[in-house]
């Protein structure tokens, strides 16, 4: 409070001697304390606290359906807590199909309660830790607690986990899922052994396909007790969950906190870019206060839609433009993405472009207008050609209630629906599980590094096609991680399924070591981790084009990114010595804007690159630099990516080797114009064309040297 300043009431009751009774600081700690106390009793949770708690005593599986805001993620596992289900020192964990929603509940939480964070309350995302031997309530993304499997395959540190958001179904809920149905089995079969209820040695086909006596020995003189399985959303099919936990009880919890009113569009709009960009400045200067979310389909809608807001905002009169645009993407370091969450300086209106990455569990403080173009992308996989691709499609109604529901969690919110109210009917009631449109050799891989042979007989909630995993064992056979009897290969196998990362750069990296270029394949799986290294804004088109030109090689895409993160290194280099930080931070992002590079991106290669690198030197593998030596690169990327070759046709388009499909090099590749003979390429992406993008130009012989497991048995 500034002095001379209005007091309240509470001021003016607590001074002695005219110093303050509490202090400040104290007083404000206390009132929030008394706040957020407040806060927590009148959310519609609070009401049923000990019916639900009632519940999970009684169930081993409850599906808990409960509107947006109306508390589950915050509260529930607090409830846990106090009734005594962490005795013993276990572990309530809760999974996030996100890491935003994995750090911000945790740390809400853990101001509930409280406590500091990453003591009793604490969260582990991949790469970043925050708990202790104390913590009680972990929150985590559904991906890491599938790694935490690995060495620890019956979860025994945990009583309680809760699948939160599981109506994303995204690959690795659904695989968890089933994990856990396993796991739960395992351990209540466990916990009658060793309570002398049963006396023989449990039945394979109920236990994890390991071997049986290292399960008995695990339980020998420990007793694991039962699994509880709390599966939770606002927009669940509860039945379905149900069906598949064997008549799993599922309990609704009424109510919600705040109205959210929903607003639609009269008619279909034909871009909905600048039906957004129309919206967010009616909003800005037509409502009242409140912060305003929209929800784009990626980096790059977003970092125009950012450009086209400033650029408006020049032509307003001075005083209506104080909105401030702030991004949040999944390539966004986790450190920027936290910036959403710092409110907008006083008299500012804050408008956050984001992702789907915001559509669920989180709550960002400020936020009272939603606007819902209506669009996501999406990946798409076609197991015939073995082809993953990323496309916009429609949302679903569940992620539309999501989004609205971002609102009206501190006050009466708005969503605006920039599509016809009929539209909305005619959306898919939920998401098509991702498990049943990718790629599924990462989530094979791992299942194969848990102990499930048999993946065409593992009880998945919905089973993906057969021809997908077939197609998935093929490749990850091809790459060699799996042995002739399918099994997974060591070490080879073992290797790629420690690294975070798709099995075909997990591969790259590993042969990488053999080609003595180590370095540069760690740099070129970085940049390709991050969305586009390179802008061009369309009025600068030229003068980017000119800057790439520094870069850029002849020899492809993959050697170009090389090029841009080693220019970045020697920048910092020269400069690093007796600089701050904050100094570099700002040469950096010069340097980058002077040459078309989108600093963000290559911050975020730079932090994935240490990570990984920290990972194979971890695994023991050889980090060597091929210098300037890039055929030995280039044979290495061929090595890798050989599933991923195409071949020149006559009239200049491409014809992908494994999939037959005729493609075109994308415009954004180095490699456009020259049109190589022969091409190994990572991505493909489908608008009216097929394109492929991050090409290099490789020889034709090269495959049948390199890949004679795959282009010698073709032929
Ligand atoms: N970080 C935060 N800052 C301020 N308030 C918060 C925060 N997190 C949660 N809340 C408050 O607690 C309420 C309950 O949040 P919680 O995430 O538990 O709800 P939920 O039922 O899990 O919602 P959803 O289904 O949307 O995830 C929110 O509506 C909001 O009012």
């Amino acid at each position: 409070m500034s002095q001379g300043g209005p007091r309240t009431s509470n001021e003016s009751h607590h001074k002695l001697n005219g110093k303050p009774l509490i202090d400040n600081h104290i007083g404000n700690t206390f009132s929030r304390k008394q706040k957020i106390a407040q806060h927590r009793k009148s959310l519609p949770i609070a009401s049923v606290e000990k019916r639900l708690v009632d519940e999970v005593r009684n169930n081993d599986t409850l599906i808990v359906v409960g509107e947006t805001g109306s508390g589950k993620t915050t509260q529930l596992p607090q409830f846990l807590f106090n009734s005594g289900f962490c005795r013993d020192g276990k572990i309530i964990g809760i999974t996030q199909p996100r890491r935003v929603a994995a750090v911000t509940v945790a740390k809400r939480v853990a101001e509930e309660c409280g406590v500091e964070l990453g003591q009793r309350v604490g969260y582990s995302i991949r790469f970043e830790d925050r708990t202790c031997s104390s913590t009680r309530i972990k929150y985590m993304t559904d991906g890491l607690l599938l790694r935490e499997a690995l060495v620890d395959p019956y979860l025994s540190r945990y009583s309680v986990i809760i699948v939160d958001e599981a109506h994303e179904r995204t690959v690795h809920t659904d695989v968890l899922l089933g994990l856990l149905k396993k796991v739960q089995k395992a351990r209540s079969k466990s916990f009658s052994v060793c309570l002398g209820v049963e006396t023989k040695k449990p039945n394979n086909a109920t236990l994890l396909n390991k071997d049986n006596d290292v399960f008995l020995k695990q339980c020998q003189g420990r007793k694991f007790p039962p699994l509880k399985l709390i599966i939770m959303s606002a927009s669940l099919d509860a039945r379905g969950f149900s069906e598949y936990f064997g008549g799993g009880r599922a309990v609704h919890v009424q109510g919600r906190q705040f109205p959210v009113d929903i607003f639609y569009t009269h008619h279909a709009e034909p871009d909905y870019l600048d039906a957004a960009l129309i919206t967010i400045l009616q909003v800005h200067l037509e409502e009242g206060p409140g912060d305003i979310l929209v929800f784009l389909t990626g980096q790059e809608e977003i970092e125009s839609v950012e450009r086209l807001i400033k650029e408006r905002l020049q032509l307003l009169p001075e005083g209506s433009r104080k909105l401030l645009t702030v991004p949040i993407f999944s390539a966004l370091p986790s450190e920027k993405q936290m910036r959403v969450f710092t409110p907008a300086p006083a008299g500012f209106r804050k408008v956050i472009l984001a992702t789907n990455i915001a559509e669920t569990s989180v709550t960002i403080p400020g936020i009272k207008f939603v606007i819902d173009p209506g669009f996501v992308k999406a990946r798409s996989y076609d197991p015939v050609k073995g082809m993953e691709s990323l496309i916009i499609v429609p949302t679903s109604k569940a992620q539309a209630l999501q989004r609205s529901g971002r609102a009206g969690r501190e006050g009466p919110g708005k969503c605006f629906r920039l599509y016809p109210e009929s539209e909305f009917e005619k959306l898919e009631d939920s998401t098509k599980p991702e498990i049943k449109r990718c790629n599924l050799s990462n989530v094979i891989l791992q299942l194969k590094a848990l102990g499930f042979d048999d993946i065409l007989g593992f009880d998945f909630m919905e089973k993906p096609s057969r021809a997908s995993i077939v197609k998935s064992l093929e490749q990850l056979f091809l790459l060699g991680a799996l042995t002739d009897e399918c099994k997974l290969s060591d070490p080879v196998g073992r290797q790629m399924a420690q690294l975070p990362l798709d099995p075909v750069y997990s591969r790259a990296l590993i042969l990488a070591s053999q080609f003595n270029c180590l370095e540069e394949m760690l740099i070129t799986v970085a940049m390709l981790s991050v969305e586009s290294i390179f802008y061009a804004p369309r009025e600068k088109l030229e003068e980017a084009r000119t800057a790439m030109k520094c870069f850029s090689s002849p020899e492809g895409d993959h050697v170009t990114l090389v090029n841009v993160y080693r220019a970045s290194n020697e920048l910092l280099e020269k400069r690093v010595m007796g600089l701050t930080k904050e100094k570099n931070e700002k040469i950096l992002s010069k340097w980058c804007k002077e040459n078309f590079v989108n600093s963000r991106s290559l911050r975020h290669a730079r932090d994935v690159h240490s990570q990984i690198r920290g990972n194979v030197e971890q695994m023991g593998l050889r980090v060597a630099s091929c210098g300037d030596d890039m055929l030995q690169f280039r044979r290495c990327l061929a090595a890798s990516f050989f599933l991923n070759a195409a071949l020149k046709q006559p009239e200049g388009t491409y014809r992908a080797l494994a999939s037959g499909q005729v493609v075109q090099v994308h415009p954004s590749s180095v490699l456009f114009r020259s049109k190589p003979e022969c091409i190994v390429f990572n991505e493909l992406v489908q608008t009216n064309h097929k394109y492929v993008r991050n090409i290099t130009r490789i020889d034709y012989l090269w495959l049948s040297e390199l890949a004679p497991q795959y282009y010698c048995a073709q032929n």
